[in-house]
Protein backbone atom coordinates (compact mmCIF):
# COMPACT_ATOMS: atom_id res chain seq x y z
CA UNK A 1 0.00 0.00 0.00
CA UNK A 2 0.85 3.58 -0.54
CA UNK A 3 0.45 5.61 2.28
CA UNK A 4 0.44 9.37 1.67
CA UNK A 5 0.80 11.80 4.52
CA UNK A 6 0.16 16.11 4.03
CA UNK A 7 3.34 18.06 4.29
CA UNK A 8 2.46 19.45 7.97
CA UNK A 9 2.51 15.61 9.12
CA UNK A 10 6.15 15.19 7.14
CA UNK A 11 7.48 18.16 8.30
CA UNK A 12 6.43 17.11 12.04
CA UNK A 13 7.56 13.63 12.28
CA UNK A 14 11.14 14.90 10.94
CA UNK A 15 11.67 17.61 13.10
CA UNK A 16 12.56 15.56 16.14
CA UNK A 17 14.80 13.33 13.95
CA UNK A 18 16.53 17.02 12.63
CA UNK A 19 17.04 18.00 16.11
CA UNK A 20 18.51 14.97 16.63
CA UNK A 21 21.37 15.10 13.91
CA UNK A 22 20.09 12.07 11.92
CA UNK A 23 21.55 12.60 8.25
CA UNK A 24 18.31 12.83 6.33
CA UNK A 25 19.34 14.99 3.51
CA UNK A 26 22.44 12.88 2.93
CA UNK A 27 20.10 9.86 2.53
CA UNK A 28 17.23 11.64 0.69
CA UNK A 29 19.78 12.53 -1.74
CA UNK A 30 21.46 9.49 -1.26
CA UNK A 31 18.43 7.95 -2.37
CA UNK A 32 17.63 10.60 -5.17
CA UNK A 33 21.34 10.20 -6.73
CA UNK A 34 20.66 6.05 -6.96
CA UNK A 35 17.24 6.60 -8.68
CA UNK A 36 19.05 8.92 -11.66
CA UNK A 37 21.78 5.97 -11.88
CA UNK A 38 19.39 3.19 -12.41
CA UNK A 39 17.15 5.64 -14.67
CA UNK A 40 20.42 6.35 -17.23
CA UNK A 41 21.25 2.46 -16.96
CA UNK A 42 17.46 1.65 -17.29
CA UNK A 43 18.03 3.11 -20.61
CA UNK A 44 21.52 1.49 -21.67
CA UNK A 45 23.41 4.61 -20.48
CA UNK A 46 26.64 5.12 -17.86
CA UNK A 47 26.67 7.69 -15.13
CA UNK A 48 29.95 8.43 -16.37
CA UNK A 49 29.86 11.42 -18.94
CA UNK A 50 26.09 11.63 -19.10
CA UNK A 51 25.33 15.41 -18.81
CA UNK A 52 22.92 16.03 -15.88
CA UNK A 53 21.21 19.68 -14.96
CA UNK A 54 20.12 20.04 -11.27
CA UNK A 55 17.51 22.65 -11.29
CA UNK A 56 17.63 23.95 -7.10
CA UNK A 57 15.32 25.95 -5.89
CA UNK A 58 16.19 28.12 -2.43
CA UNK A 59 14.89 25.56 0.34
CA UNK A 60 15.75 22.27 0.99
CA UNK A 61 14.57 20.04 -1.56
CA UNK A 62 17.41 22.73 -3.46
CA UNK A 63 19.78 20.95 -1.26
CA UNK A 64 18.50 17.57 -1.90
CA UNK A 65 19.01 17.93 -5.40
CA UNK A 66 22.30 19.56 -5.32
CA UNK A 67 24.26 17.10 -2.53
CA UNK A 68 22.44 14.53 -5.17
CA UNK A 69 24.68 16.23 -8.20
CA UNK A 70 27.64 16.11 -6.24
CA UNK A 71 27.51 12.24 -5.92
CA UNK A 72 26.58 11.71 -9.57
CA UNK A 73 29.91 14.26 -10.62
CA UNK A 74 31.96 12.51 -8.40
CA UNK A 75 30.34 9.39 -10.20
CA UNK A 76 32.00 10.96 -13.48
CA UNK A 77 28.84 12.87 -14.48
CA UNK A 78 28.69 16.13 -16.15
CA UNK A 79 26.44 18.51 -13.45
CA UNK A 80 25.40 21.39 -14.64
CA UNK A 81 23.90 23.60 -11.26
CA UNK A 82 21.10 26.30 -11.69
CA UNK A 83 19.83 28.36 -8.80
CA UNK A 84 16.76 30.34 -10.41
CA UNK A 85 15.52 31.00 -7.20
CA UNK A 86 17.69 33.71 -6.05
CA UNK A 87 18.92 32.06 -2.98
CA UNK A 88 20.31 28.10 -2.76
CA UNK A 89 21.36 26.06 0.14
CA UNK A 90 24.25 26.67 0.81
CA UNK A 91 25.33 23.68 2.11
CA UNK A 92 24.35 21.47 -1.12
CA UNK A 93 26.06 23.95 -3.10
CA UNK A 94 29.57 23.94 -1.62
CA UNK A 95 29.14 20.33 -2.10
CA UNK A 96 28.12 20.62 -5.78
CA UNK A 97 31.19 23.11 -6.43
CA UNK A 98 33.07 20.68 -4.31
CA UNK A 99 32.39 17.99 -6.36
CA UNK A 100 33.11 19.59 -9.58
CA UNK A 101 29.53 20.45 -10.85
CA UNK A 102 29.71 23.89 -13.03
CA UNK A 103 27.24 26.74 -12.04
CA UNK A 104 24.76 27.51 -15.41
CA UNK A 105 23.56 31.10 -15.51
CA UNK A 106 20.42 32.24 -15.71
CA UNK A 107 20.98 32.96 -19.70
CA UNK A 108 22.74 29.60 -20.45
CA UNK A 109 19.68 27.56 -18.64
CA UNK A 110 17.50 26.71 -21.83
CA UNK A 111 20.65 25.91 -23.28
CA UNK A 112 22.05 23.40 -20.07
CA UNK A 113 18.65 21.98 -20.62
CA UNK A 114 18.65 21.01 -23.89
CA UNK A 115 22.47 19.44 -23.69
CA UNK A 116 21.31 17.34 -20.74
CA UNK A 117 20.14 13.98 -20.48
CA UNK A 118 18.87 13.80 -16.77
CA UNK A 119 17.64 17.01 -15.21
CA UNK A 120 16.62 16.86 -11.17
CA UNK A 121 13.76 18.79 -10.07
CA UNK A 122 14.73 20.47 -7.07
CA UNK A 123 13.18 23.64 -7.08
CA UNK A 124 10.69 23.15 -4.29
CA UNK A 125 9.14 20.41 -2.26
CA UNK A 126 7.02 20.00 0.29
CA UNK A 127 7.43 23.81 1.19
CA UNK A 128 5.85 24.83 -1.66
CA UNK A 129 2.99 27.17 -1.42
CA UNK A 130 1.15 26.71 -5.24
CA UNK A 131 0.85 28.47 -7.94
CA UNK A 132 4.46 28.81 -8.06
CA UNK A 133 5.61 32.47 -8.49
CA UNK A 134 7.66 34.13 -10.37
CA UNK A 135 10.98 33.42 -11.23
CA UNK A 136 10.41 29.79 -10.97
CA UNK A 137 6.87 29.80 -12.71
CA UNK A 138 8.72 31.53 -15.96
CA UNK A 139 11.49 28.89 -15.20
CA UNK A 140 9.23 26.15 -15.46
CA UNK A 141 7.05 27.08 -18.27
CA UNK A 142 10.52 27.92 -20.20
CA UNK A 143 11.18 24.04 -19.51
CA UNK A 144 8.45 22.93 -20.58
CA UNK A 145 8.49 24.41 -23.61
CA UNK A 146 12.08 23.27 -24.24
CA UNK A 147 10.98 19.80 -23.06
CA UNK A 148 8.05 19.81 -25.90
CA UNK A 149 10.62 21.09 -28.94
CA UNK A 150 13.50 18.80 -28.00
CA UNK A 151 13.90 16.10 -30.15
CA UNK A 152 15.31 13.84 -26.49
CA UNK A 153 13.44 13.91 -24.08
CA UNK A 154 14.86 14.71 -20.86
CA UNK A 155 14.55 12.13 -18.06
CA UNK A 156 13.24 14.17 -15.42
CA UNK A 157 14.05 13.10 -11.41
CA UNK A 158 11.75 14.74 -8.79
CA UNK A 159 12.49 15.63 -6.08
CA UNK A 160 9.93 14.12 -3.38
CA UNK A 161 7.00 15.53 -5.90
CA UNK A 162 7.11 17.55 -9.27
CA UNK A 163 7.85 21.36 -8.95
CA UNK A 164 4.39 23.25 -8.81
CA UNK A 165 1.96 20.84 -7.67
CA UNK A 166 -0.56 21.08 -5.05
CA UNK A 167 1.43 18.57 -2.89
CA UNK A 168 -1.56 18.28 -0.07
CA UNK A 169 -4.57 18.91 -2.56
CA UNK A 170 -3.90 17.10 -5.50
CA UNK A 171 -4.50 20.44 -7.37
CA UNK A 172 -3.00 22.13 -10.14
CA UNK A 173 -3.03 25.65 -10.10
CA UNK A 174 -0.20 26.84 -12.01
CA UNK A 175 2.54 25.43 -14.12
CA UNK A 176 4.25 21.85 -12.98
CA UNK A 177 7.64 20.48 -13.86
CA UNK A 178 6.40 17.10 -15.38
CA UNK A 179 8.32 14.43 -13.82
CA UNK A 180 9.40 11.11 -15.60
CA UNK A 181 10.06 9.56 -11.84
CA UNK A 182 9.21 11.08 -8.95
CA UNK A 183 11.50 9.82 -5.17
CA UNK A 184 9.20 10.34 -2.42
CA UNK A 185 10.85 11.09 0.90
CA UNK A 186 10.24 8.87 3.25
CA UNK A 187 6.58 8.40 2.24
CA UNK A 188 4.22 9.61 -0.32
CA UNK A 189 2.32 12.67 -0.44
CA UNK A 190 -1.55 13.24 -1.46
CA UNK A 191 -0.74 15.05 -4.61
CA UNK A 192 1.31 12.15 -6.10
CA UNK A 193 -1.98 9.47 -5.87
CA UNK A 194 -4.35 11.74 -6.45
CA UNK A 195 -5.39 13.37 -9.72
CA UNK A 196 -5.02 15.88 -11.52
CA UNK A 197 -1.25 16.49 -9.69
CA UNK A 198 -0.74 12.91 -9.75
CA UNK A 199 -0.92 12.84 -13.25
CA UNK A 200 2.37 14.48 -13.69
CA UNK A 201 4.87 12.93 -11.55
CA UNK A 202 5.06 9.52 -13.42
CA UNK A 203 6.22 6.44 -12.12
CA UNK A 204 6.03 7.41 -7.87
CA UNK A 205 9.03 5.77 -6.04
CA UNK A 206 9.11 5.86 -2.32
CA UNK A 207 12.59 5.73 -0.96
CA UNK A 208 12.93 4.95 2.89
CA UNK A 209 15.21 7.77 4.55
CA UNK A 210 14.72 6.39 8.12
CA UNK A 211 11.67 8.65 8.78
CA UNK A 212 8.20 6.99 9.31
CA UNK A 213 4.91 9.50 9.91
CA UNK A 214 2.20 8.07 12.50
CA UNK A 215 -1.00 7.80 12.26
CA UNK A 216 -3.55 6.87 8.99
CA UNK A 217 -2.24 8.72 6.00
CA UNK A 218 -4.71 11.11 4.62
CA UNK A 219 -4.42 9.02 1.62
CA UNK A 220 -3.56 5.48 0.52
CA UNK A 221 -3.57 3.76 -2.89
CA UNK A 222 -3.90 -0.38 -2.31
CA UNK A 223 -1.87 -2.90 -4.54
CA UNK A 224 -2.29 -6.41 -5.49
CA UNK A 225 -1.15 -7.95 -1.67
CA UNK A 226 -3.59 -5.46 -0.25
CA UNK A 227 -6.19 -6.53 -2.49
CA UNK A 228 -5.48 -10.10 -1.45
CA UNK A 229 -5.89 -9.55 1.92
CA UNK A 230 -9.32 -8.25 1.80
CA UNK A 231 -10.76 -10.88 -0.22
CA UNK A 232 -12.99 -13.64 0.76
CA UNK A 233 -11.41 -16.57 -0.02
CA UNK A 234 -13.64 -19.55 -0.39
CA UNK A 235 -12.72 -22.94 2.10
CA UNK A 236 -14.47 -25.71 2.62
CA UNK A 237 -17.07 -25.03 4.57
CA UNK A 238 -18.29 -22.38 2.06
CA UNK A 239 -21.14 -22.69 -0.49
CA UNK A 240 -22.55 -20.49 -2.18
CA UNK A 241 -24.95 -18.24 0.49
CA UNK A 242 -22.04 -17.62 2.73
CA UNK A 243 -20.17 -16.14 -0.08
CA UNK A 244 -22.32 -13.89 -0.89
CA UNK A 245 -25.45 -13.45 -3.02
CA UNK A 246 -25.35 -10.25 -5.06
CA UNK A 247 -28.84 -9.04 -6.23
CA UNK A 248 -28.94 -7.00 -9.38
CA UNK A 249 -31.48 -4.40 -10.13
CA UNK A 250 -30.07 -3.52 -13.77
CA UNK A 251 -30.82 -2.69 -16.90
CA UNK A 252 -33.54 -2.19 -18.92
CA UNK A 253 -35.81 -2.19 -21.93
CA UNK A 254 -33.36 0.73 -23.45
CA UNK A 255 -29.94 -0.35 -21.99
CA UNK A 256 -30.49 -4.22 -22.01
CA UNK A 257 -26.72 -4.84 -21.87
CA UNK A 258 -26.55 -3.05 -18.50
CA UNK A 259 -27.50 -5.86 -17.02
CA UNK A 260 -24.94 -8.56 -18.81
CA UNK A 261 -22.31 -6.28 -17.77
CA UNK A 262 -23.38 -5.84 -14.15
CA UNK A 263 -24.01 -9.86 -14.20
CA UNK A 264 -20.17 -10.60 -15.28
CA UNK A 265 -18.84 -8.21 -13.29
CA UNK A 266 -20.73 -9.93 -10.32
CA UNK A 267 -20.18 -13.24 -11.60
CA UNK A 268 -16.37 -12.43 -12.34
CA UNK A 269 -15.67 -10.79 -9.00
CA UNK A 270 -16.60 -13.68 -7.46
CA UNK A 271 -19.94 -14.01 -5.85
CA UNK A 272 -21.42 -16.99 -4.69
CA UNK A 273 -24.64 -16.48 -6.40
CA UNK A 274 -25.86 -13.23 -8.65
CA UNK A 275 -29.85 -13.19 -9.17
CA UNK A 276 -31.62 -10.76 -11.55
CA UNK A 277 -34.42 -8.67 -10.48
CA UNK A 278 -35.18 -6.89 -13.86
CA UNK A 279 -38.06 -8.84 -15.92
CA UNK A 280 -37.32 -6.87 -18.99
CA UNK A 281 -33.85 -8.23 -19.90
CA UNK A 282 -33.77 -11.55 -18.11
CA UNK A 283 -33.74 -13.81 -21.46
CA UNK A 284 -30.88 -11.85 -22.45
CA UNK A 285 -28.20 -11.89 -19.23
CA UNK A 286 -29.25 -15.75 -19.25
CA UNK A 287 -28.38 -15.84 -22.69
CA UNK A 288 -24.89 -14.87 -21.50
CA UNK A 289 -24.92 -16.45 -18.35
CA UNK A 290 -27.08 -19.23 -17.48
CA UNK A 291 -25.90 -19.31 -13.91
CA UNK A 292 -27.63 -15.79 -13.19
CA UNK A 293 -31.01 -16.54 -10.96
CA UNK A 294 -34.06 -14.53 -11.55
CA UNK A 295 -36.31 -12.51 -9.24
CA UNK A 296 -36.03 -11.40 -5.67
CA UNK A 297 -34.68 -13.31 -2.86
CA UNK A 298 -32.34 -12.65 0.09
CA UNK A 299 -29.06 -11.12 -0.86
CA UNK A 300 -25.82 -9.99 1.42
CA UNK A 301 -25.64 -6.92 -1.28
CA UNK A 302 -27.54 -4.98 -4.00
CA UNK A 303 -26.35 -3.59 -7.10
CA UNK A 304 -28.78 -0.70 -8.27
CA UNK A 305 -28.93 1.62 -11.12
CA UNK A 306 -26.76 0.71 -13.99
CA UNK A 307 -28.27 1.29 -17.21
CA UNK A 308 -31.47 1.87 -15.45
CA UNK A 309 -32.62 5.70 -16.73
CA UNK A 310 -34.26 7.80 -14.64
CA UNK A 311 -37.92 7.21 -16.42
CA UNK A 312 -37.30 4.07 -15.18
CA UNK A 313 -36.01 4.16 -11.54
CA UNK A 314 -38.67 4.27 -8.88
CA UNK A 315 -38.76 0.50 -9.27
CA UNK A 316 -35.64 0.21 -7.92
CA UNK A 317 -36.80 1.98 -4.39
CA UNK A 318 -38.02 -1.19 -2.96
CA UNK A 319 -34.53 -2.92 -3.19
CA UNK A 320 -33.11 0.35 -2.20
CA UNK A 321 -35.20 0.52 0.58
CA UNK A 322 -34.72 -3.37 1.57
CA UNK A 323 -31.11 -3.10 1.40
CA UNK A 324 -30.48 0.01 3.14
CA UNK A 325 -33.58 -1.24 6.27
CA UNK A 326 -31.50 -4.25 6.42
CA UNK A 327 -27.85 -2.38 6.86
CA UNK A 328 -26.65 -4.30 3.75
CA UNK A 329 -24.81 -3.22 1.49
CA UNK A 330 -26.03 -1.40 -1.52
CA UNK A 331 -24.18 0.08 -4.97
CA UNK A 332 -26.23 2.86 -5.77
CA UNK A 333 -24.88 3.86 -9.83
CA UNK A 334 -25.78 5.82 -12.58
CA UNK A 335 -29.55 6.13 -13.02
CA UNK A 336 -30.36 5.09 -9.27
CA UNK A 337 -28.28 7.83 -8.17
CA UNK A 338 -31.09 10.30 -8.82
CA UNK A 339 -32.94 8.62 -6.10
CA UNK A 340 -31.31 10.50 -4.10
CA UNK A 341 -31.62 14.05 -4.84
CA UNK A 342 -34.56 13.78 -2.75
CA UNK A 343 -34.73 12.53 0.72
CA UNK A 344 -32.41 9.35 2.26
CA UNK A 345 -30.64 12.57 4.13
CA UNK A 346 -28.63 10.25 6.44
CA UNK A 347 -27.18 6.92 4.45
CA UNK A 348 -24.64 4.30 6.17
CA UNK A 349 -21.32 3.83 4.67
CA UNK A 350 -22.64 0.60 3.40
CA UNK A 351 -24.14 2.20 0.52
CA UNK A 352 -21.71 2.87 -2.07
CA UNK A 353 -22.41 5.74 -4.83
CA UNK A 354 -20.25 5.21 -8.28
CA UNK A 355 -20.90 8.37 -9.62
CA UNK A 356 -18.71 9.69 -12.63
CA UNK A 357 -17.56 13.43 -11.93
CA UNK A 358 -20.89 15.05 -14.04
CA UNK A 359 -22.94 12.73 -11.50
CA UNK A 360 -21.43 13.59 -8.37
CA UNK A 361 -21.80 17.52 -9.52
CA UNK A 362 -25.65 16.89 -10.15
CA UNK A 363 -25.90 14.93 -6.75
CA UNK A 364 -24.09 17.68 -4.77
CA UNK A 365 -26.24 19.99 -6.51
CA UNK A 366 -29.34 18.93 -5.51
CA UNK A 367 -27.85 18.94 -1.91
CA UNK A 368 -26.91 22.46 -1.72
CA UNK A 369 -23.38 21.98 -2.80
CA UNK A 370 -22.63 23.98 -6.07
CA UNK A 371 -19.57 22.19 -7.31
CA UNK A 372 -19.41 21.78 -11.10
CA UNK A 373 -18.21 18.76 -12.97
CA UNK A 374 -14.72 21.06 -13.64
CA UNK A 375 -14.79 21.76 -9.76
CA UNK A 376 -14.91 18.10 -8.80
CA UNK A 377 -12.31 17.22 -11.27
CA UNK A 378 -9.73 19.74 -10.28
CA UNK A 379 -10.22 18.98 -6.57
CA UNK A 380 -11.70 15.51 -6.56
CA UNK A 381 -9.83 14.37 -2.75
CA UNK A 382 -12.40 17.72 -1.65
CA UNK A 383 -14.98 16.26 -3.76
CA UNK A 384 -15.44 13.35 -2.44
CA UNK A 385 -14.41 14.08 1.03
CA UNK A 386 -17.59 16.19 1.04
CA UNK A 387 -19.95 14.03 -1.04
CA UNK A 388 -18.96 11.71 1.77
CA UNK A 389 -19.68 13.73 4.45
CA UNK A 390 -23.25 15.63 2.96
CA UNK A 391 -24.20 11.68 2.71
CA UNK A 392 -23.29 9.43 4.95
CA UNK A 393 -21.96 7.32 2.48
CA UNK A 394 -19.03 5.74 0.72
CA UNK A 395 -17.86 7.35 -2.49
CA UNK A 396 -16.50 6.19 -5.58
CA UNK A 397 -15.49 9.07 -8.21
CA UNK A 398 -14.41 6.88 -11.62
CA UNK A 399 -12.28 8.21 -13.92
CA UNK A 400 -8.80 7.71 -15.13
CA UNK A 401 -7.80 7.01 -11.21
CA UNK A 402 -10.71 5.95 -9.18
CA UNK A 403 -11.20 8.58 -5.96
CA UNK A 404 -13.13 6.94 -2.96
CA UNK A 405 -13.91 7.74 0.37
CA UNK A 406 -16.33 7.30 3.47
CA UNK A 407 -17.36 9.51 6.19
CA UNK A 408 -14.28 8.75 8.00
CA UNK A 409 -10.62 6.89 6.58
CA UNK A 410 -8.39 7.58 4.14
CA UNK A 411 -9.27 8.41 0.59
CA UNK A 412 -7.76 5.81 -1.65
CA UNK A 413 -6.78 7.08 -5.03
CA UNK A 414 -6.45 4.32 -7.42
CA UNK A 415 -4.79 4.70 -11.07
CA UNK A 416 -6.04 2.87 -14.29
CA UNK A 417 -3.54 0.75 -15.89
CA UNK A 418 -4.48 1.99 -19.09
CA UNK A 419 -6.33 4.21 -20.30
CA UNK A 420 -8.43 2.07 -22.89
CA UNK A 421 -10.43 1.44 -20.03
CA UNK A 422 -12.71 4.51 -20.53
CA UNK A 423 -15.10 2.89 -22.55
CA UNK A 424 -19.23 2.56 -22.17
CA UNK A 425 -19.81 -0.29 -20.27
CA UNK A 426 -17.12 0.11 -17.69
CA UNK A 427 -19.15 1.53 -15.06
CA UNK A 428 -21.35 -0.88 -15.67
CA UNK A 429 -18.88 -4.06 -14.56
CA UNK A 430 -17.33 -2.34 -12.03
CA UNK A 431 -20.37 -1.63 -10.30
CA UNK A 432 -21.55 -5.54 -10.88
CA UNK A 433 -17.86 -6.65 -8.99
CA UNK A 434 -17.96 -4.18 -6.03
CA UNK A 435 -21.18 -5.75 -5.40
CA UNK A 436 -19.63 -9.15 -5.22
CA UNK A 437 -16.56 -8.15 -3.20
CA UNK A 438 -19.33 -6.18 -0.80
CA UNK A 439 -21.59 -9.54 -1.04
CA UNK A 440 -18.49 -11.59 0.46
CA UNK A 441 -18.37 -9.19 3.56
CA UNK A 442 -22.03 -8.46 3.73
CA UNK A 443 -22.99 -10.06 6.96
CA UNK A 444 -19.60 -8.48 8.99
CA UNK A 445 -20.87 -5.44 7.16
CA UNK A 446 -24.42 -5.30 8.07
CA UNK A 447 -23.22 -6.51 11.66
CA UNK A 448 -20.28 -3.57 11.76
CA UNK A 449 -22.86 -1.11 11.16
CA UNK A 450 -22.28 2.93 10.65
CA UNK A 451 -19.14 4.67 10.12
CA UNK A 452 -17.46 2.01 9.16
CA UNK A 453 -14.70 2.17 7.12
CA UNK A 454 -14.44 -1.44 5.44
CA UNK A 455 -16.95 -0.68 2.16
CA UNK A 456 -14.33 1.79 0.97
CA UNK A 457 -11.56 -0.28 1.52
CA UNK A 458 -13.40 -3.23 -0.39
CA UNK A 459 -14.41 -0.15 -2.94
CA UNK A 460 -10.85 0.39 -3.49
CA UNK A 461 -10.00 -3.17 -3.89
CA UNK A 462 -12.38 -3.83 -6.56
CA UNK A 463 -10.93 -0.55 -8.83
CA UNK A 464 -7.32 -2.29 -8.29
CA UNK A 465 -8.62 -5.39 -9.72
CA UNK A 466 -11.24 -3.59 -12.73
CA UNK A 467 -8.13 -2.02 -13.56
CA UNK A 468 -5.82 -5.11 -13.49
CA UNK A 469 -8.47 -6.43 -15.73
CA UNK A 470 -8.78 -3.59 -17.93
CA UNK A 471 -5.01 -3.58 -18.32
CA UNK A 472 -4.26 -3.45 -22.44
CA UNK A 473 -1.95 -2.00 -24.60
CA UNK A 474 -4.74 -1.66 -27.35
CA UNK A 475 -9.17 -0.93 -27.27
CA UNK A 476 -10.20 -3.49 -25.09
CA UNK A 477 -14.70 -3.89 -24.45
CA UNK A 478 -15.90 -3.86 -21.37
CA UNK A 479 -17.02 -7.31 -21.70
CA UNK A 480 -13.72 -8.19 -22.24
CA UNK A 481 -12.73 -6.30 -18.70
CA UNK A 482 -15.77 -8.64 -16.66
CA UNK A 483 -14.17 -12.06 -18.53
CA UNK A 484 -10.97 -11.15 -17.01
CA UNK A 485 -11.63 -10.45 -13.54
CA UNK A 486 -11.12 -14.37 -12.12
CA UNK A 487 -7.51 -13.66 -13.80
CA UNK A 488 -6.95 -10.19 -11.79
CA UNK A 489 -8.02 -12.13 -8.72
CA UNK A 490 -6.08 -15.23 -8.92
CA UNK A 491 -3.24 -12.92 -9.30
CA UNK A 492 -3.86 -10.50 -6.47
CA UNK A 493 -3.91 -13.66 -4.56
CA UNK A 494 -0.44 -14.96 -6.09
CA UNK A 495 1.19 -11.54 -4.54
N1 LIG B 1 10.52 15.46 4.93
C1 LIG B 1 11.68 14.82 5.00
O1 LIG B 1 11.77 13.78 5.54
C2 LIG B 1 12.84 15.42 4.37
C3 LIG B 1 12.72 16.53 3.56
N2 LIG B 1 13.72 16.99 2.85
C4 LIG B 1 13.52 17.91 1.77
O2 LIG B 1 13.04 19.13 2.22
C5 LIG B 1 11.99 19.57 1.36
C6 LIG B 1 11.21 20.62 2.05
O3 LIG B 1 12.10 21.68 2.21
P1 LIG B 1 11.64 23.12 2.63
O4 LIG B 1 10.72 23.03 3.78
O5 LIG B 1 12.86 23.91 2.83
O6 LIG B 1 10.80 23.62 1.40
P2 LIG B 1 11.02 23.45 -0.18
O7 LIG B 1 10.16 22.34 -0.63
O8 LIG B 1 12.42 23.43 -0.57
O9 LIG B 1 10.33 24.77 -0.70
C7 LIG B 1 10.66 25.99 -0.14
C8 LIG B 1 11.22 26.89 -1.21
O10 LIG B 1 10.17 27.09 -2.18
C9 LIG B 1 9.89 28.47 -2.25
N3 LIG B 1 8.47 28.64 -2.49
C10 LIG B 1 7.43 28.34 -1.68
N4 LIG B 1 6.27 28.61 -2.28
C11 LIG B 1 6.59 29.12 -3.49
C12 LIG B 1 5.80 29.58 -4.58
N5 LIG B 1 4.46 29.59 -4.55
N6 LIG B 1 6.44 30.02 -5.68
C13 LIG B 1 7.78 30.03 -5.75
N7 LIG B 1 8.58 29.59 -4.73
C14 LIG B 1 7.99 29.14 -3.63
C15 LIG B 1 10.35 29.07 -0.96
O11 LIG B 1 10.66 30.39 -1.17
P3 LIG B 1 10.14 31.54 -0.17
O12 LIG B 1 8.64 31.41 -0.13
O13 LIG B 1 10.75 31.17 1.15
O14 LIG B 1 10.62 32.76 -0.78
C16 LIG B 1 11.57 28.20 -0.64
O15 LIG B 1 12.71 28.67 -1.32
C17 LIG B 1 11.28 18.29 1.03
O16 LIG B 1 10.42 18.37 -0.06
C18 LIG B 1 12.47 17.38 0.78
O17 LIG B 1 12.96 17.54 -0.55
C19 LIG B 1 15.03 16.28 2.95
O18 LIG B 1 16.06 17.13 2.72
C20 LIG B 1 15.23 15.65 4.27
C21 LIG B 1 14.15 14.78 4.64
N1 LIG C 1 -9.42 8.33 -18.54
C1 LIG C 1 -9.72 7.14 -18.03
N2 LIG C 1 -8.79 6.17 -17.97
C2 LIG C 1 -9.07 4.96 -17.46
N3 LIG C 1 -10.27 4.61 -17.00
C3 LIG C 1 -11.24 5.52 -17.02
C4 LIG C 1 -11.02 6.82 -17.53
N4 LIG C 1 -12.19 7.51 -17.44
C5 LIG C 1 -13.09 6.67 -16.89
N5 LIG C 1 -12.52 5.47 -16.63
C6 LIG C 1 -13.16 4.26 -16.06
O1 LIG C 1 -14.12 3.79 -17.02
C7 LIG C 1 -15.32 3.44 -16.36
C8 LIG C 1 -16.42 4.34 -16.94
O2 LIG C 1 -17.56 4.23 -16.17
P1 LIG C 1 -18.89 5.05 -16.51
O3 LIG C 1 -18.56 6.47 -16.74
O4 LIG C 1 -19.86 4.72 -15.45
O5 LIG C 1 -19.31 4.43 -17.88
P2 LIG C 1 -20.47 3.41 -18.23
O6 LIG C 1 -21.69 3.95 -17.56
O7 LIG C 1 -20.57 3.49 -19.73
O8 LIG C 1 -20.10 2.07 -17.74
C9 LIG C 1 -15.08 3.58 -14.88
O9 LIG C 1 -14.70 2.34 -14.33
C10 LIG C 1 -13.91 4.55 -14.79
O10 LIG C 1 -13.11 4.29 -13.66
K1 LIG D 1 10.75 19.07 -6.64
Amino acid sequence: MLRAYRSSEVAAAERPLIEAGVPLMERASFAVSTAVARELKARGHRVAGSRILVLAGGGNNGGDALYAGAYLARRGAIVDVACPAGNVHEGGYAAAIDAGCRTVADDELATAARAAGVWIDGLAGIGLRPPLRDPLASVVAMLETERATSPDEPIVVAVDCPTGIGVDDGGVSGPVLRATVTVALAVAKPGLLAPPASRFCGRVEVVDIGLSVPGLPAVAALGGSDVADVLRVPDATDHKYTRGVVLLGTGSAEYPGAAVLTAGGALGGGAGMVRLDSPDVASLVLRTYPEVVTGMGRAQATVIGSGVPATDVDRLRGPLDRALAENYPVVVDAGALSLLKDGYEDLPSTAVLTPHAGELAELLSARGEGLTRSDIEAAPIRAVRLAATVTGATIVLKGGTDVIAGPDGPVYAQPARSHWRATAGAGDVYAGLLGALLAGAGEDLARAGRGYGQPALLAAAASWLHAEAAHSDGPIRAGQIAERLPAAIAQALRG
